[in-house]
């Protein structure tokens, strides 16, 4: 099994991570508060209340993880193609798979990263919603104090499966709109490049940022529900499961629920996976 892909893929998404976890905070709290009228007013007052550390909070759980989650994506997104095509990264460019065996590959990816991702991301949504800031008095002490605060307590209040709320919405978020992703980067990489050649840096780096795009765009609804289902049972239960998240929101704040962050997710998936399929490229490159 090419284990370069496992490696490839989590430094390349460590790279993509801080450059985007500001705009991930700030989608965040406006997915799931309703006291921001939108991305200005959300950036203007976290910056004043929790000063520029506010918009990184939560980020620390995610750089230890995305080792795994993104090394998982890439890795098995890989070797299932390889199962499926019998050609390796290097054969690739000569023998390009089929679209339908790039988007299988990419859901089962994506299927499987989400389980790892799960916890990790509710310790990161639940870290992003703390609107406190970090030097206080007593009296408005944040609940959790850091991630590993967060995992304990959340495990000791909610129970182990207290730490997987939320992720059938993860998977049913991610499974299909990573089979997106590659189909998007692969399309846009084999219009640009001469054929058997590999995709210029420039076309790399365009590619990638659209496919975050294309898959962003259509994760958003499911991101909604998700980071909504994560953060119940914070202060009781809201929600009776994922379907009633969704009527609920949908009955309160009418269809439009489902597309926020919607510019936030586009806008920093640009950035986050062009750096992601650039450093993925270069690094699978220098191995060889
Ligand atoms: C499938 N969905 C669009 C949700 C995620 C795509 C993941 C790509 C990258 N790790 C990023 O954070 O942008």
């Amino acid at each position: 099994m090419p284990v370069e892909e496992f490696v490839a893929g989590w430094i390349s998404g460590a790279v993509g991570l801080v450059l985007g976890h500001p705009f991930d905070t700030v989608k965040v709290r406006l997915q799931t508060q309703s006291t921001y009228q939108g991305i200005v007013d959300c950036v203007v007052k976290t910056y004043r209340h929790e000063s520029v550390l506010g918009f990184f909070k939560g980020m620390s759980f995610p750089i230890a993880s995305v080792a795994l989650v993104n090394s998982v994506l890439f890795g098995v997104y890989s070797n299932t193609l390889l199962a499926l095509t019998a050609t390796s990264h290097q054969e690739r460019r000569a023998q390009p798979p089929s679209y339908t065996n790039i988007f299988i590959a990419g859901c089962t990816g994506g299927l499987l990263q989400a389980y790892c991702l799960a916890p990790f991301d509710l310790i990161k949504v639940r870290l992003q919603n703390q609107t406190e800031p970090r030097m206080q008095i007593a009296s408005s002490m944040p609940r959790y104090r850091g991630p590993v605060h967060c995992a304990s307590s959340i495990l000791r209040e909610e129970g182990p499966q207290g730490l997987f709320r939320g992720s059938w919405a993860l998977v049913l978020r991610d499974t299909p709109t990573l089979g997106i992703y590659f189909v998007t980067y692969e399309g846009l990489c084999r219009q640009y490049t001469p054929e058997g050649q590999n995709p210029s840096s420039a076309t790399v780096l365009v590619a990638g940022g659209f496919a975050g795009i294309a898959s962003w765009i259509t994760a958003t609804p499911f991101d909604v529900i998700k980071s909504r289902m994560q953060m119940d049972g914070l202060k009781g239960r809201k929600y009776g499961g994922m379907l009633d998240c969704m009527a609920s929101s949908f009955r309160q704040e009418g269809i439009g629920v489902f597309f926020k962050g919607m510019t936030l997710n586009s806008a920093r998936a640009f950035p986050v996976n062009a750096a992601t399929f650039l450093s993925y490229e270069y690094l699978l490159r220098l191995w060889r």
